[in-house]
């Protein structure tokens, strides 16, 4: 759409920004709400990406301290924690990237290590597991590879339970949730879109999600940040049906439904049959801005806890931390939780 403004060009708008034919877009004056008068962006998503991917600096000792003292170590308070559990069900929900995989460069090689796989494994043998994680259901089983687990894929819209003969399966059949089901078409469209569009900033990535997409930048300089994030604008503005989202150095393309990590945990604790029960106890580890939905779904029960793994302070709705995904795997020890008794659901 193209709209008459009243002011001068050379006053208001930067040179790489001039009218067509004398009229001045609507693109061009969102570009030109972006600058501060000196030509300076004052882009809002540009600056949140770059605030959500803070170069790292040593944390202040002060506030290192004071959020240690907030948050502190889920490994330091485990008895703590057990005792709280006592005579309840724990469940463990996990998030994966950052929390059981180390962060890495190329999402397609966030290989978890082997240890972290059997404390997984040895985890789910006492308690009722599941992954939840804004990667397809697909992949991030092809990264843990262990059947007996719940996966929730997608943020939470994709929700699978254990294949046939394990024991945490409800009955004769296989948990599924998928909440997001008609905007698989859009969703693939976009997918096409954002490909042909972002593939002229160097570095650039579009995942496939299936019910989400995520848009990443990591290997992106800095300087094309702004770029990047204006082609992802510019593609989900046709598209009301979807939203923007943030991650570590990714952008989240996400159907408006009000469906995310919280109300996956919700879903499963209630497919355990522990929708209004005050005898479960569900332990949530996650390292990103999405895993605060279920963060605060915990707090808004009153029940179990959320970690945070962080090795900055952060602000959080988790009531502890750890360290860095490794710290994730001793804390999954199979001794520690086997020593409490469980009630196993049938
Ligand atoms: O919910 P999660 O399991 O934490 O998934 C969130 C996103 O994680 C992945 O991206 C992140 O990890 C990549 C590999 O270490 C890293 O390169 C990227 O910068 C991180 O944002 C995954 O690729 C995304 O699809 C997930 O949405």
């Amino acid at each position: 759409m193209a709209i008459a403004v009243a002011i001068s060009e050379s006053t208001l708008f930067p040179p790489a920004v001039s009218p067509i034919n004398g009229y001045f877009t609507t693109n061009m004056l969102l570009k030109k709400l972006e600058t501060n008068g000196n030509g300076a962006r004052i882009n809002a998503l540009l600056d949140s990406m770059r605030a959500s991917s803070p170069t790292r600096r040593p944390s202040d000792n002060e506030d290192q301290k004071s959020w240690t003292l907030h948050h502190p170590s889920a490994l330091s308070m485990f008895e703590e924690i057990m005792s709280a559990s006592k005579g309840k069900q724990i469940v463990v929900f996990l998030d994966y990237d950052g929390t059981l995989s180390p962060i890495v460069e190329d999402p397609d090689r966030a290989f978890m290590t082997t240890e972290m796989r059997e404390a997984v494994r040895n985890v789910a043998k006492f308690l009722p597991t599941a992954i939840v994680s804004g990667r397809c259901r697909a992949k991030v089983y092809d990264f843990v590879r262990l059947s007996e687990l719940y996966y929730a894929g997608s943020h939470g819209m994709d929700i699978k339970g254990p294949s046939k003969g394990h024991k945490y399966r409800k009955g004769n059949q296989t948990v599924l949730c998928q909440p997001a089901r008609k905007f698989l078409p859009m969703i693939d469209r976009v997918y096409k879109t954002l490909m042909e569009k972002i593939k002229y900033v160097p570095g650039a990535k579009v995942e496939n999600n299936k019910f989400c997409l995520s848009v990443h930048y990591r290997c992106v300089e800095e300087k094309r940040w702004g770029e990047l994030g204006d082609e992802v604008k510019l593609v989900i503005q046709d598209y009301p049906q979807l939203r923007l989202s943030q991650g570590r150095k990714v952008l989240e393309i996400l159907p408006t439904i009000k469906w995310d990590k919280g109300n996956a945990l919700e879903f499963l604790l209630e497919s355990l049959g522990y929708a209004e029960s005050n005898d479960v106890f569900p332990v949530y580890i996650g390292d990103d801005r999405t895993d605060e939905d279920a963060f605060k779904v915990l707090r808004k029960r009153g029940q179990g806890l959320g970690i945070l793994v962080s090795k900055a302070p952060k602000e959080t709705n988790a009531s502890y931390s750890l360290q860095e995904p490794t710290e994730a795997s001793s804390y999954a020890v199979p001794t520690r939780f086997s020593r409490v008794e469980q009630v196993v659901p049938t």
